[in-house]
């Protein structure tokens, strides 16, 4: 099993990146300590929201995470997040903090660029007025790109040598070199497969090089935009502008100052608010469970009503969130000690242990990943049916299973 998936978190400076961190990491229910083993200051743990599976046998009441919390059989599990800073035009080359961003990101799965659509910010997050943000995206993109180029070129003479020598397929020679990006050879095959008329290694010219690493960056790192600032009153055109620049590109509009408003007066008790979504009460409409807010914040609720809430459904972090979790094709997987009454080792507690695996995991990796290296006699889903180490695990057919270990052999 590969490592728990990170997301990173890109964008110039001042687009809104801590922001949007913060929305999403402070949440607002108790939560259970997280499960990742090292957390580094740039790091954060999210919380992704899936259909649980206590929702499918009623179980909804009974349900405890262990990591993340389940209410109404919404399920949040920890995912985590990386806050890429530094990124400058001319990074690739030493410029802001150079090189340091382009360190972390090697770790990120997928991305979220975080394109500050108010246009009040310039290239390098200075104050501005009628900024293009479609300049933004771009930049980034060549940054990263520029670095992945640079990297490869610098060696390009004996990579081809070497490549010549051993006889080596193209992926096998890029796989050796892009391996410290976290690739693997399907997604460099992926990547070759992808682009039209493509030579031999031993030919490449800087124009296909510059093609190949395109194509691997949209393996490695699948980017979708969180098109932050919408309550801003420039934003609108700017957003036009993206969407029929980028129509391919999933793009969600996001108002991150917005949900850490929001969040925050929940916590204190003056609102209910479910996260995701545009449902917010007041004390108008709860005056027996909500505190009293004044005419002010009132007043301001009201506008994020308008503005932002009844306009875009919601202000979006909690779906730019899911749609890079999206890119990546996880599904949950269920794992209990009883698999009739869902249970784990004590207690009426039931899917206590989730975890996000990739689609086309196999259910001998999971039992591997949660059991470690040890014997496994048997693997059982729901109403005790025997599933094959080799099967893949698909949601509602097997995704919720029970290992059964061989007995110790006695010499
Ligand atoms: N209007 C508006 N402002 C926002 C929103 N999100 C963030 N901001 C503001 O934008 C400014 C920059 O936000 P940060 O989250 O610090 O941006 P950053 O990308 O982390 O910046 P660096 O730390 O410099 O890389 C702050 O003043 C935020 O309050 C938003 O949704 N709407």
């Amino acid at each position: 099993m590969p490592r728990d998936p990170l997301i990173g978190i890109v964008g110039k400076p001042s687009s809104g990146k801590s922001t949007t961190l913060n929305s999403l990491t402070d949440a607002a229910a108790q939560v259970g300590s997280f499960p990742f083993t090292t957390i580094e200051p740039n790091r954060a743990t999210g919380y992704l929201q899936v259909d649980c599976a206590c929702a499918r046998y009623g179980l909804e009441k009974r349900c405890k995470p262990n990591y993340g919390w389940c209410i109404n059989g919404k399920r949040h599990i920890p995912i985590m997040l990386l806050d890429v800073a530094g990124l400058v035009p001319g990074a690739h080359s030493g410029r802001g903090l150079g090189n340091k961003f382009l360190d972390d990101l090697r770790h990120a799965d997928a991305l979220i660029h975080v394109v500050d659509v108010s246009g009040t910010t310039d290239s390098e997050g200075k104050n501005t007025r009628g900024y293009d943000p479609l300049y933004d995206i771009e930049w980034l993109q060549d940054e990263i790109r520029l670095w992945i180029e640079g990297n490869l070129e610098k060696r390009w003479g004996s990579i081809v040598r070497r490549h010549t020598a051993t006889k080596s397929s193209a992926v096998d020679t890029l796989q050796a070199q892009f391996g410290g990006y976290g690739s693997h050879a399907s997604m460099i095959q992926r990547a070759l497969q992808r682009i039209q008329g493509l030579p031999p290694l031993e030919q490449w010219d800087k124009e296909w090089i510059t093609k190949v690493v395109k194509s691997f960056m949209m393996e490695k790192f699948p980017t979708v935009l969180g098109l932050n600032k919408i309550d801003h009153p420039d934003a609108d055109k700017n957003v036009s502008k993206i969407m029929l620049k980028y129509p391919e590109t999933k793009a969600i509009l996001c108002s991150a100052i917005t949900e850490v408003f929001l969040r925050k007066l929940q916590k204190q008790g003056f609102i209910r608010y479910e996260e995701g979504t545009e449902f917010v009460d007041t004390c108008e409409d709860d005056p027996e469970t909500l505190k009293v807010l004044d005419d002010k914040l009132l007043q301001r609720i009201e506008n994020i009503r308008d503005l932002v809430l009844y306009r875009f459904g919601s202000t979006g972090v909690v779906q730019v969130l899911q749609a890079a979790a999206d890119t990546l094709d996880l599904i949950p997987v269920y794992t209990v000690r009883n698999i009739s009454t869902f249970t784990g080792n004590h207690g009426e507690e039931v899917f206590r242990d989730c975890f996000l695996i990739k689609r086309g995991t196999t259910v001998g990796k999971v039992a591997r990943y949660v059991m470690g290296e040890v014997t496994i006699a048997a693997v059982e889903t729901v109403n005790g049916v025997r599933v094959s180490e080799d099967a893949i695990v698909e949601k509602g057919q097997n995704d919720i299973l029970t290992f059964k270990l061989a007995p110790k052999s006695v010499n």
